[in-house]
């Protein structure tokens, strides 16, 4: 008899988290939503509301919030949605749970560990061994979701049993997953555009133009995907929602945080002052050195991600990269 998945753990309640939160109660899941904040969780529990990153949303009073990871090991399965440079630890502190064999665990964040430079999937891995890794990603801000706007995502499991049934769990009225089995290739999308963002919100913040702007993103695509082939994903895979989807939705949107602070870096900002004044997480700039290390190791050309780190490491300022990158040998534009 086919699994049917009606109870979910949800570790992390940024915005994220919790508009996933949100959208498995609308679909009528039984939801426990873990919070690294002791504030967050009584906002949630008493107020329905998670004040600190997903403010003006009325949550269901069916989610419950905790600080208490081990709460969430007898549900049927767990989404994992904490920052990407938070996750190992978090993870880590349920390596012994025996309740965990065999669940699935949907890794919801998009970025590279700096440590390791490794995607959510390796992270996971290493940490819970016992489970089955599964991928959500795709063009999806936490406050569309939250607000219940049409939005669509790939899901992916190499198990397509147990992915067609977590499929029929996460989906809701305006929610929309489409299943994928190449779960390595669903989490480069979601990693790489997030540092693509930043070199479309520089190109739009120092007004260079949409036409350098459209360039930008079709260029970075061929970056996404010659990275995805090196890794022996699908090629396929990069085409659909969590790859070009998301490099379209983030790369145009300055609601993206990521996009928004290549915009203010554009505009001539400190990359300290734009860190400074946020609360939420801009997760292109931890994996970008990351995908560098990657891209150099692997020996993928990747050079509008590269010079992403190094503008943001303070090695290269925004005007010479330009300058670089146009210089480059003339080439043939297939991968
Ligand atoms: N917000 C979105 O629209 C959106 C959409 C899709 C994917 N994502 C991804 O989801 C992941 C989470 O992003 P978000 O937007 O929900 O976060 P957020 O920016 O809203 O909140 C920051 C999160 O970091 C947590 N945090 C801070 N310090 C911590 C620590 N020391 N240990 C553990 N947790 C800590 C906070 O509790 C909070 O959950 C990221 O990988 C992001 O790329 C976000
Ligand atoms: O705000 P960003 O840049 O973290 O992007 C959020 C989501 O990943 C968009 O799909």
């Amino acid at each position: 008899m086919t699994q049917s998945y009606q109870s979910f753990g949800v570790i992390g309640a940024g915005a994220w988290g919790t508009a996933l939160a949100q959208n498995l109660a609308v679909a009528g899941r039984d939801v426990t939503l873990w919070a690294f904040e002791k504030d967050t969780v009584d906002s949630i529990n008493k107020a329905h509301e998670n004040t600190a990153f997903l403010p003006g949303i009325a949550l269901s009073p069916s989610i419950t919030a905790t600080q208490d990871l081990t709460a969430l090991v007898q549900c049927d399965a767990l989404l994992s949605v904490a920052p990407a440079q938070h996750t190992r630890s978090i993870l880590s502190t349920l390596s012994n749970e025996k309740a965990l064999t065999g669940k699935p665990v949907i890794l919801c964040s998009k970025g590279i560990e700096i440590s390791t430079r490794e995607f959510m999937s390796d992270v996971l891995s290493e940490t819970l061994p016992q489970v089955v890794p599964v991928v959500l990603s795709g063009p999806s801000f936490a406050i569309d979701v939250a607000k219940g706007l049409p939005t669509a995502v790939t899901l992916a499991c190499k198990d397509e049993v147990m992915g067609a049934a977590l499929v029929q769990a996460v989906a809701a009225p305006t929610f929309r997953p489409y299943l994928a089995t190449d779960v390595l290739g669903a989490e480069i999308g979601g990693a790489v555009k997030n540092v693509l963002a930043i070199a479309c919100g520089m190109v739009l913040g120092m007004g260079l133009g949409r036409s350098a702007h459209a360039a930008i993103i079709a260029r970075g695509f061929a970056e996404m995907r010659r990275l995805g082939k090196k890794l022996g994903c699908d090629p396929e895979t990069l085409t659909g929602l969590c790859g070009l989807g998301d490099l379209v939705l983030t790369c145009s949107s300055e609601q993206s945080r990521n996009m928004s602070c290549g915009f203010a870096l554009g505009k001539g900002e400190s990359l300290e002052k734009i860190l400074a004044a946020r609360t939420s997480v801009t997760e292109g700039v931890a994996s970008a050195p990351a995908l560098k290390k990657m891209a150099e190791s692997l020996d993928v050309d990747m050079p509008i991600s590269i010079a992403v780190a190094d503008i943001l490491a303070g090695d290269l300022n925004i005007q010479s990269a330009l300058v670089e990158l146009l210089a480059r040998e003339h080439k043939t534009e297939v991968l």
